[in-house]
């Protein structure tokens, strides 16, 4: 995956001298995290992907190679390392930065909702803004009714579905997605939280694989990235499974689908909760007709809408031709 403008671009960062060098003069997780940091930092790594800043990074990497929960214990500052986790530390790095791997693909861990989940390259790391709206219940969308049945569409990892199960200890979870190589991370996810006996996973394209299922919420963060942006992703995105990103040339192709068939698929006072991205713009045209309520996030280009079903069957013709 590593370019020849990735290589021209940090001609110096992993120099044998340079290494050499930090090998024999840096010896504690300090001076590990410092090195680590400055490196990430001139690097340019673009940060988005579960974390945000470089120490995150750096901090997360190093207490994978020392089996360790994330350091945020300052009294370990001063252990030293051995010289193989020295060089473990730093192959890890320079994945990080010279092919750009995110980093939650080289720890295989990544946190949503307060909750870890395995991930890698099958899966999108999660970073979506509905973990805030999990951990609030959903109170203001749901009016606060507790839903019974709940779907989560597109599930990649699992995450929200499993996050859901953890707020909503009686509900029932379906966790659907249409790549079987998702699922499984889903799976294998649900297993670790022992959820297995109330989040079920289900391979399914759109709501195809979901007849005469109904549920009190669907929640979806499904691929909206438009033609055009998917051209100009960091590089970090490349590593992602390009079914979890990319929805035809605007970037609404499958959100078209779920807003024209969530309705058939809600509880009476169901409520379909979506994220989208720079593709809201067209959708943000449809507000003064369809019911769609948005939410605020401090994330650029990311935003969130909700809609209930009533909203949804009022607006279908609209939908139809959108
Ligand atoms: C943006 S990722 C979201 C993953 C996870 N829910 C999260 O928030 O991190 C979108 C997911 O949608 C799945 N997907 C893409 N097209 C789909 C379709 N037509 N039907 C169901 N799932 C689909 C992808 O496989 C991917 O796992």
């Amino acid at each position: 995956m590593t370019s020849d403008t990735d290589e021209s671009r940090l001609p110096s960062l992993f120099e044998a001298d340079l290494i050499d060098d930090a090998l024999q003069t840096l010896h504690t997780i300090q001076d590990w995290l410092r090195w680590g940091v400055s490196r990430l930092h001139q690097s340019g790594v673009f940060l988005g992907h579960g974390t945000d800043n470089p120490w995150d990074e750096a901090a997360s990497l190093l207490a994978t190679v020392l089996y360790l929960p994330p350091i945020t214990d300052e009294t370990l500052f001063s252990a030293r390392l051995t010289l193989e986790e020295r060089r473990e530390f730093l192959r890890l790095l320079q994945q990080r930065i010279e092919q750009r791997v995110p980093a939650a693909y080289l720890t295989n861990q990544a946190y949503f909702a307060g909750l870890p989940f395995y991930v890698d390259e099958r899966v999108l790391v999660p970073r979506s803004p509905i973990a805030e709206l999990i951990q609030q219940g959903f109170s203001e969308q749901l009016a606060g009714r507790v839903p019974e049945r709940i779907l989560d569409l597109c599930t990649g990892s699992g995450c929200i579905a499993v996050a859901c199960a953890y707020q909503f200890p009686e509900a029932e979870v379906d966790a659907a997605d249409i790549s079987p190589d998702a699922l499984a991370v889903a799976e294998f996810n649900i297993a670790e939280h022992q959820l297995q006996h109330r989040v079920f996973p289900i391979l399914s394209d759109g709501f195809s694989g979901l007849a005469g299922q109904q549920y009190d919420l669907i929640v979806t963060n499904p691929p909206y990235v438009d033609a055009e942006d998917m051209a100009d992703l960091p590089d970090e995105f490349r590593h992602e499974p390009e079914l979890g990103l990319a929805s035809g040339h605007d970037g609404l192709a499958l959100t078209r689908q779920i807003l024209r068939h969530a309705a058939a698929h809600l509880t009476e006072h169901g409520v379909l909760v979506c994220e989208v991205g720079n593709s809201m713009v067209a959708l943000q045209q449809l507000l003064p007709e369809a019911g769609l309520r948005w939410l605020e996030f401090n994330q650029g280009g990311i935003g969130v809408f909700v809609v209930d079903k009533a909203e949804l069957v009022r607006c279908q013709p609209l939908f139809e031709e959108f």
